[in-house]
């Protein structure tokens, strides 16, 4: 039995306020029940979708406050998505922070949501989400990734157990989190962790309902549209059973997959 717990945090995002947001996670730390194991952040929760802010806020040092957290409460971060910049471009990127208050892995956003502009801003990520944390096989996307199943499962073929969620999806298209999530949990077998945002920026209202579900694909724990603290314990030999129970890997036919 390899049980952990998690607990995401569903907060609101001042729009390209940094020290505003970096109060408000140091606060939502303080309310955590003393047994999380793994914390998790929305996307891009230092600044919101303030796009047009990238080159100012990719200066800030906003990692630095999230691995004294991660030390002072003794868990592991995955620390939603910060801007980042290399070679003249920015990503909306990962980072992957242990209890030690050590970055072990990032992510960068591979789909770019144009309803929302990134391809104007953000340029794409092309590498796997894949890492081991706390000796679980893991894997984290960052929000538009979840509607390309095709990207979802050439991850899980890495024998991941446990795939996070990152994201700052719109009040609007709520019934199509809850049914990619679910679906991406059934289908791959995977608990899934999904953190939303809450609240406004001038564009969009943010649906909340972050989400822990099981490899069955039943929902755990699910929160409501308001600014809180998601918690739920994992069993993570649940994965296992229901593989062995309906073997989906097994069964697979890629002979026959045409998805190019
Ligand atoms: O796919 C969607 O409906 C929402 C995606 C999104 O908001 C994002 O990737 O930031």
């Amino acid at each position: 039995m390899i049980k952990r717990r998690i607990a995401c945090l569903q907060i609101d995002i001042q729009f390209g306020d940094v020290t505003a947001n970096l109060q408000e996670v140091a606060k939502q730390f303080n309310h955590l029940d003393a047994d999380v194991d793994t914390v998790v952040l929305p996307e891009f929760w230092p600044m919101g979708y303030s796009l047009d802010r990238l080159a100012e806020v990719v200066e800030y040092d906003m990692l630095t406050p999230i691995k004294t957290l991660a030390k002072q409460y003794n868990v592991d971060i995955i620390a939603g998505s910060v801007p980042t910049k290399r070679d003249g471009k920015f990503y909306n990127s990962l980072p992957v922070i242990t209890r030690e208050g050590e970055v072990v892995f990032w992510y960068d956003k591979v789909h770019l949501f144009r309803l929302m502009d990134e391809e104007n801003f953000l340029a794409e990520g092309k590498e796997c989400g894949v890492f081991t944390l706390s000796g679980v096989t893991s894997a984290a996307v960052i929000c538009y990734d979840i509607r390309f199943p095709e990207w979802i499962k050439t991850q899980m073929l890495e024998d991941v157990d446990l795939l996070y969620v990152v994201a700052e999806w719109p009040k609007q298209r709520l019934d199509h989190w809850r049914a990619l999530l679910i679906a991406r949990a059934i289908e791959n077998q995977v608990y899934v962790v999904a953190c939303n945002r809450v609240g406004s920026d001038p564009n969009n209202t943010f649906a909340g309902h972050s989400m822990v579900i099981d490899p069955w694909g039943q929902v755990i724990s699910e929160a409501d549209d308001q600014t809180g603290i998601l918690t739920a314990t994992i069993d993570l030999a649940e994965v296992k059973q229901i593989r062995r129970q309906i073997p989906v890997y097994e069964d697979r036919r890629p002979d026959l997959y045409r998805l190019k």
